[in-house]
Protein backbone atom coordinates (compact mmCIF):
# COMPACT_ATOMS: atom_id res chain seq x y z
CA UNK A 1 0.00 0.00 0.00
CA UNK A 2 1.59 3.07 -0.67
CA UNK A 3 -1.43 5.60 0.23
CA UNK A 4 -3.59 5.45 2.95
CA UNK A 5 -6.54 7.78 4.10
CA UNK A 6 -7.89 7.43 7.90
CA UNK A 7 -10.21 9.66 10.06
CA UNK A 8 -8.54 12.36 11.50
CA UNK A 9 -6.42 10.80 14.96
CA UNK A 10 -6.53 11.50 18.57
CA UNK A 11 -4.26 11.48 20.94
CA UNK A 12 -5.75 10.04 24.46
CA UNK A 13 -2.78 10.74 26.61
CA UNK A 14 -0.97 13.43 26.72
CA UNK A 15 1.49 15.70 28.07
CA UNK A 16 1.48 19.87 26.88
CA UNK A 17 2.87 21.27 29.55
CA UNK A 18 2.94 24.85 30.17
CA UNK A 19 4.26 28.43 29.33
CA UNK A 20 7.31 28.36 26.90
CA UNK A 21 7.22 24.66 26.49
CA UNK A 22 3.64 24.31 25.97
CA UNK A 23 4.20 27.14 22.88
CA UNK A 24 6.87 25.11 21.96
CA UNK A 25 5.19 21.81 21.28
CA UNK A 26 1.49 21.62 20.77
CA UNK A 27 1.96 22.63 17.49
CA UNK A 28 3.37 19.43 16.64
CA UNK A 29 0.27 17.27 17.65
CA UNK A 30 -2.51 20.18 16.47
CA UNK A 31 -0.68 19.58 13.38
CA UNK A 32 -2.16 15.99 12.86
CA UNK A 33 -4.38 15.38 16.21
CA UNK A 34 -7.97 16.39 16.40
CA UNK A 35 -8.59 16.49 19.94
CA UNK A 36 -5.99 14.59 23.05
CA UNK A 37 -6.56 14.29 26.50
CA UNK A 38 -4.27 16.46 28.57
CA UNK A 39 -2.41 15.23 31.52
CA UNK A 40 -2.58 17.23 34.37
CA UNK A 41 0.74 16.71 35.93
CA UNK A 42 1.88 20.38 36.20
CA UNK A 43 3.29 22.17 38.55
CA UNK A 44 1.73 22.59 40.69
CA UNK A 45 -1.16 20.40 39.39
CA UNK A 46 -4.52 20.93 37.34
CA UNK A 47 -6.74 19.69 40.96
CA UNK A 48 -10.14 21.63 40.45
CA UNK A 49 -12.41 22.96 37.53
CA UNK A 50 -11.59 26.13 37.89
CA UNK A 51 -7.92 25.02 37.13
CA UNK A 52 -8.65 23.30 34.09
CA UNK A 53 -10.70 25.77 32.26
CA UNK A 54 -7.66 27.95 32.90
CA UNK A 55 -5.20 25.17 32.07
CA UNK A 56 -7.46 25.26 28.70
CA UNK A 57 -7.23 28.76 27.63
CA UNK A 58 -3.74 28.84 27.69
CA UNK A 59 -3.98 25.69 25.14
CA UNK A 60 -5.73 27.43 22.99
CA UNK A 61 -4.00 30.63 23.22
CA UNK A 62 -0.71 28.73 22.43
CA UNK A 63 -2.51 27.08 19.38
CA UNK A 64 -0.46 28.11 16.28
CA UNK A 65 -3.27 30.23 14.03
CA UNK A 66 -5.85 28.09 12.03
CA UNK A 67 -5.19 24.75 13.62
CA UNK A 68 -8.42 23.56 14.73
CA UNK A 69 -7.81 21.20 18.34
CA UNK A 70 -9.71 20.19 20.72
CA UNK A 71 -8.10 19.89 24.40
CA UNK A 72 -10.24 17.31 26.18
CA UNK A 73 -9.00 18.29 29.83
CA UNK A 74 -8.78 15.58 32.87
CA UNK A 75 -8.50 16.46 36.92
CA UNK A 76 -5.24 15.29 39.24
CA UNK A 77 -6.91 13.30 41.56
CA UNK A 78 -5.84 14.14 45.01
CA UNK A 79 -6.90 12.55 48.20
CA UNK A 80 -8.82 16.18 48.88
CA UNK A 81 -10.46 16.48 45.64
CA UNK A 82 -14.38 17.48 45.91
CA UNK A 83 -17.08 15.00 43.89
CA UNK A 84 -19.28 18.40 43.29
CA UNK A 85 -16.35 20.07 42.04
CA UNK A 86 -15.75 16.99 39.85
CA UNK A 87 -19.44 16.32 38.18
CA UNK A 88 -20.05 20.34 37.81
CA UNK A 89 -16.72 20.04 35.48
CA UNK A 90 -17.88 16.78 34.14
CA UNK A 91 -21.75 18.39 33.36
CA UNK A 92 -20.22 21.40 32.08
CA UNK A 93 -18.86 19.88 29.16
CA UNK A 94 -14.83 20.63 30.13
CA UNK A 95 -13.69 17.51 32.32
CA UNK A 96 -13.61 14.45 30.22
CA UNK A 97 -11.91 12.21 32.53
CA UNK A 98 -10.12 12.11 36.06
CA UNK A 99 -6.47 10.82 36.68
CA UNK A 100 -5.27 8.59 39.24
CA UNK A 101 -1.47 8.87 39.50
CA UNK A 102 -0.17 7.26 42.64
CA UNK A 103 2.53 9.12 44.84
CA UNK A 104 5.52 8.91 43.36
CA UNK A 105 4.87 6.92 40.42
CA UNK A 106 6.30 9.39 37.94
CA UNK A 107 7.18 13.07 37.16
CA UNK A 108 4.92 15.30 39.22
CA UNK A 109 3.43 12.99 41.04
CA UNK A 110 4.10 13.86 44.82
CA UNK A 111 0.62 15.30 45.13
CA UNK A 112 -1.06 12.20 44.38
CA UNK A 113 -3.12 9.54 46.24
CA UNK A 114 -1.55 7.34 49.18
CA UNK A 115 -4.34 6.01 50.33
CA UNK A 116 -7.14 5.16 47.67
CA UNK A 117 -9.89 4.44 50.89
CA UNK A 118 -9.49 8.82 51.02
CA UNK A 119 -10.37 8.87 47.18
CA UNK A 120 -13.12 6.61 47.01
CA UNK A 121 -15.76 9.10 47.68
CA UNK A 122 -14.97 10.77 44.14
CA UNK A 123 -14.35 7.64 42.59
CA UNK A 124 -17.94 6.61 43.60
CA UNK A 125 -19.71 9.82 42.14
CA UNK A 126 -17.48 9.49 39.00
CA UNK A 127 -19.28 5.48 38.74
CA UNK A 128 -22.30 7.40 38.90
CA UNK A 129 -22.25 9.70 36.48
CA UNK A 130 -19.85 7.82 34.27
CA UNK A 131 -17.20 10.05 33.96
CA UNK A 132 -13.93 7.42 33.24
CA UNK A 133 -10.71 7.29 35.91
CA UNK A 134 -7.56 7.40 33.80
CA UNK A 135 -4.99 5.42 36.11
CA UNK A 136 -0.90 5.35 35.93
CA UNK A 137 -0.61 2.21 36.97
CA UNK A 138 2.41 1.10 38.71
CA UNK A 139 2.53 0.99 42.81
CA UNK A 140 5.81 2.40 44.14
CA UNK A 141 6.75 1.07 47.28
CA UNK A 142 10.04 0.51 47.22
CA UNK A 143 10.17 -3.32 47.89
CA UNK A 144 8.69 -3.93 44.10
CA UNK A 145 10.59 -4.45 41.35
CA UNK A 146 10.12 -0.98 38.90
CA UNK A 147 9.63 -3.57 35.99
CA UNK A 148 6.94 -5.35 38.03
CA UNK A 149 5.23 -2.40 39.00
CA UNK A 150 2.19 -2.61 36.57
CA UNK A 151 1.08 -6.74 37.48
CA UNK A 152 1.30 -5.62 41.45
CA UNK A 153 -0.86 -2.91 40.83
CA UNK A 154 -3.29 -5.39 38.80
CA UNK A 155 -3.50 -6.94 41.62
CA UNK A 156 -3.13 -5.00 44.34
CA UNK A 157 -5.17 -1.68 43.92
CA UNK A 158 -7.04 -2.28 40.40
CA UNK A 159 -8.50 -5.40 40.64
CA UNK A 160 -9.57 -4.95 44.18
CA UNK A 161 -11.19 -1.55 43.19
CA UNK A 162 -12.91 -2.90 40.57
CA UNK A 163 -14.78 -5.04 42.31
CA UNK A 164 -15.65 -2.62 44.97
CA UNK A 165 -16.99 -0.08 42.02
CA UNK A 166 -17.34 -2.52 39.01
CA UNK A 167 -19.35 0.29 37.35
CA UNK A 168 -16.25 2.52 37.62
CA UNK A 169 -15.03 2.92 34.30
CA UNK A 170 -11.21 2.71 34.05
CA UNK A 171 -8.41 3.48 31.27
CA UNK A 172 -5.36 1.76 31.98
CA UNK A 173 -3.22 4.25 30.64
CA UNK A 174 0.41 3.72 28.71
CA UNK A 175 0.09 -0.49 29.07
CA UNK A 176 3.47 -2.00 29.17
CA UNK A 177 3.29 -5.63 30.07
CA UNK A 178 1.62 -8.42 28.83
CA UNK A 179 -0.23 -8.81 31.78
CA UNK A 180 -1.88 -5.36 31.32
CA UNK A 181 -2.98 -6.92 27.74
CA UNK A 182 -4.64 -9.96 29.20
CA UNK A 183 -6.24 -8.16 32.28
CA UNK A 184 -8.39 -5.88 29.89
CA UNK A 185 -9.20 -8.25 27.21
CA UNK A 186 -10.60 -10.93 30.44
CA UNK A 187 -12.26 -8.11 31.75
CA UNK A 188 -16.24 -8.16 30.85
CA UNK A 189 -16.06 -4.08 30.92
CA UNK A 190 -15.81 -0.64 31.85
CA UNK A 191 -11.97 -1.15 31.24
CA UNK A 192 -9.54 -0.28 28.23
CA UNK A 193 -6.34 0.91 28.04
CA UNK A 194 -4.14 3.04 26.13
CA UNK A 195 -0.90 1.63 24.37
CA UNK A 196 2.30 4.40 23.72
CA UNK A 197 3.94 5.00 20.42
CA UNK A 198 7.25 3.91 21.31
CA UNK A 199 6.23 0.51 23.50
CA UNK A 200 5.24 -0.83 20.31
CA UNK A 201 9.36 0.18 19.12
CA UNK A 202 11.31 -0.49 21.72
CA UNK A 203 11.84 -2.52 24.76
CA UNK A 204 14.27 -2.46 27.40
CA UNK A 205 17.60 -2.96 25.31
CA UNK A 206 16.73 0.36 24.07
CA UNK A 207 17.04 2.03 27.64
CA UNK A 208 20.52 -0.31 28.39
CA UNK A 209 22.44 -1.88 25.87
CA UNK A 210 25.47 0.05 24.34
CA UNK A 211 25.48 2.52 26.59
CA UNK A 212 22.91 4.25 28.93
CA UNK A 213 19.88 6.22 26.85
CA UNK A 214 18.14 9.07 28.87
CA UNK A 215 16.06 9.57 25.46
CA UNK A 216 14.36 6.36 25.63
CA UNK A 217 13.66 6.46 29.69
CA UNK A 218 9.73 6.76 30.99
CA UNK A 219 7.59 5.68 32.85
CA UNK A 220 6.25 3.13 33.02
CA UNK A 221 9.37 1.82 32.14
CA UNK A 222 9.82 -0.34 29.11
CA UNK A 223 10.04 -4.14 29.46
CA UNK A 224 11.42 -7.12 27.53
CA UNK A 225 10.53 -8.11 24.38
CA UNK A 226 7.70 -10.27 24.89
CA UNK A 227 5.47 -7.67 26.17
CA UNK A 228 6.66 -5.37 23.47
CA UNK A 229 5.10 -8.06 21.26
CA UNK A 230 2.27 -8.61 23.45
CA UNK A 231 1.60 -4.77 22.91
CA UNK A 232 1.76 -5.32 19.09
CA UNK A 233 -0.63 -7.92 19.35
CA UNK A 234 -3.26 -5.72 20.66
CA UNK A 235 -2.44 -1.97 19.06
CA UNK A 236 -3.04 -3.99 15.76
CA UNK A 237 -6.01 -6.14 16.39
CA UNK A 238 -8.60 -3.84 16.02
CA UNK A 239 -10.39 -4.83 19.66
CA UNK A 240 -12.17 -1.94 20.60
CA UNK A 241 -10.45 -1.80 23.93
CA UNK A 242 -7.27 -0.67 22.78
CA UNK A 243 -6.49 2.67 21.39
CA UNK A 244 -3.79 5.15 21.01
CA UNK A 245 -2.49 7.58 23.79
CA UNK A 246 1.09 8.78 22.73
CA UNK A 247 2.19 10.13 26.28
CA UNK A 248 4.48 12.27 24.38
CA UNK A 249 6.00 13.85 27.60
CA UNK A 250 8.84 16.54 26.85
CA UNK A 251 11.46 17.66 29.22
CA UNK A 252 14.25 20.20 28.20
CA UNK A 253 17.66 17.82 27.49
CA UNK A 254 19.46 19.11 30.13
CA UNK A 255 16.75 17.25 32.59
CA UNK A 256 17.28 14.00 30.58
CA UNK A 257 20.80 14.35 30.05
CA UNK A 258 22.10 14.18 33.67
CA UNK A 259 22.96 12.28 36.95
CA UNK A 260 19.19 11.75 37.81
CA UNK A 261 17.23 12.27 34.45
CA UNK A 262 13.12 12.67 33.90
CA UNK A 263 11.12 9.74 32.52
CA UNK A 264 9.74 10.93 29.20
CA UNK A 265 9.79 10.86 25.76
CA UNK A 266 8.36 13.04 23.21
CA UNK A 267 6.48 11.58 20.36
CA UNK A 268 4.24 14.20 18.89
CA UNK A 269 6.10 14.87 15.59
CA UNK A 270 6.58 11.54 14.62
CA UNK A 271 4.03 9.44 16.00
CA UNK A 272 2.03 9.15 13.07
CA UNK A 273 5.11 8.06 10.48
CA UNK A 274 5.95 5.22 13.53
CA UNK A 275 2.72 3.91 13.74
CA UNK A 276 1.95 3.35 10.14
CA UNK A 277 5.57 1.87 9.73
CA UNK A 278 4.43 -0.58 13.09
CA UNK A 279 1.12 -1.12 11.37
CA UNK A 280 2.55 -2.16 7.84
CA UNK A 281 5.64 -4.53 9.29
CA UNK A 282 2.59 -6.17 11.56
CA UNK A 283 0.35 -6.10 8.35
CA UNK A 284 -2.18 -4.52 9.77
CA UNK A 285 -2.68 -1.25 7.88
CA UNK A 286 -6.10 -1.56 7.76
CA UNK A 287 -6.60 -1.54 11.32
CA UNK A 288 -4.33 1.75 12.10
CA UNK A 289 -7.48 3.67 11.46
CA UNK A 290 -9.59 1.84 14.20
CA UNK A 291 -6.48 2.19 16.89
CA UNK A 292 -5.78 5.71 15.71
CA UNK A 293 -9.02 7.44 15.41
CA UNK A 294 -11.84 4.78 16.49
CA UNK A 295 -11.52 2.97 19.84
CA UNK A 296 -10.79 6.00 21.73
CA UNK A 297 -13.69 8.28 20.97
CA UNK A 298 -16.10 4.90 21.10
CA UNK A 299 -14.53 4.76 24.68
CA UNK A 300 -15.15 8.12 25.59
CA UNK A 301 -18.46 8.22 24.25
CA UNK A 302 -17.22 10.82 21.59
CA UNK A 303 -18.13 10.76 18.04
CA UNK A 304 -14.88 10.21 15.88
CA UNK A 305 -13.49 13.08 13.76
CA UNK A 306 -15.35 13.44 10.13
CA UNK A 307 -12.28 14.83 8.61
CA UNK A 308 -9.39 12.36 7.14
CA UNK A 309 -5.51 12.64 7.03
CA UNK A 310 -3.89 11.04 4.01
CA UNK A 311 -0.40 8.79 4.82
CA UNK A 312 1.88 8.24 2.12
CA UNK A 313 4.84 5.97 1.79
CA UNK A 314 8.09 7.75 0.20
CA UNK A 315 10.96 5.96 -1.77
CA UNK A 316 13.30 8.06 0.35
CA UNK A 317 13.52 8.18 4.40
CA UNK A 318 11.60 11.24 6.11
CA UNK A 319 13.38 13.52 8.00
CA UNK A 320 12.30 14.38 11.42
CA UNK A 321 14.73 16.82 13.09
CA UNK A 322 16.50 15.48 16.27
CA UNK A 323 15.50 17.89 18.60
CA UNK A 324 12.86 20.90 18.21
CA UNK A 325 14.14 24.13 19.85
CA UNK A 326 11.55 25.60 22.09
CA UNK A 327 11.91 28.55 24.41
CA UNK A 328 12.20 26.49 27.33
CA UNK A 329 15.08 24.63 25.84
CA UNK A 330 15.45 22.15 23.37
CA UNK A 331 13.73 18.42 23.19
CA UNK A 332 15.05 15.73 21.74
CA UNK A 333 12.70 13.70 19.25
CA UNK A 334 12.24 9.93 19.43
CA UNK A 335 14.38 8.39 17.20
CA UNK A 336 12.76 5.09 16.54
CA UNK A 337 15.79 3.57 15.20
CA UNK A 338 14.84 2.67 11.44
CA UNK A 339 14.40 4.81 8.85
CA UNK A 340 10.71 6.36 8.43
CA UNK A 341 9.28 6.20 4.77
CA UNK A 342 5.55 7.08 5.90
CA UNK A 343 4.61 10.93 5.95
CA UNK A 344 1.45 12.75 6.60
CA UNK A 345 0.64 14.22 3.47
N1 LIG B 1 5.56 8.97 30.83
C1 LIG B 1 6.59 9.56 31.40
O1 LIG B 1 7.69 8.99 31.43
N2 LIG B 1 6.49 10.77 31.95
C2 LIG B 1 5.29 11.56 32.09
C3 LIG B 1 4.44 11.12 33.22
C4 LIG B 1 3.66 9.85 33.00
O2 LIG B 1 2.89 9.71 32.06
O3 LIG B 1 3.80 8.92 33.81
C5 LIG B 1 5.71 13.02 32.29
O4 LIG B 1 4.86 13.84 32.66
O5 LIG B 1 6.87 13.35 32.05
ZN1 LIG C 1 1.87 7.97 33.60
ZN1 LIG D 1 1.88 10.38 30.70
Amino acid sequence: MRSLTIRRPDDWHLHLRDGAMLEGVVGDTSRHFARAIIMPNLVPPVVTTADARAYRERIMAALPKGDRFEPLMTLYLTEDTNPDDVEEGKKSGLITAVKLYPAGATTNSHGGVRDMAKAMPVLERMAKIGLPLCVHGEVTTPEVDIFDREKVFIDTVLDPLRRKLPELKVTMEHLTTSDGIDYIRSAERNIAGSITTHHLIINRNAILVGGIKPHYYCLPVAKRESHRLALRTAATSGDRRFFLGTDSAPHVDPLKECACGCAGIYTSINTMSCLAHVFEEEHALDKLEAFASLNGPAWYGLAPNTETITLVRREDAVDFPAKIETGAGPVTVFDPMFPLHWDVE
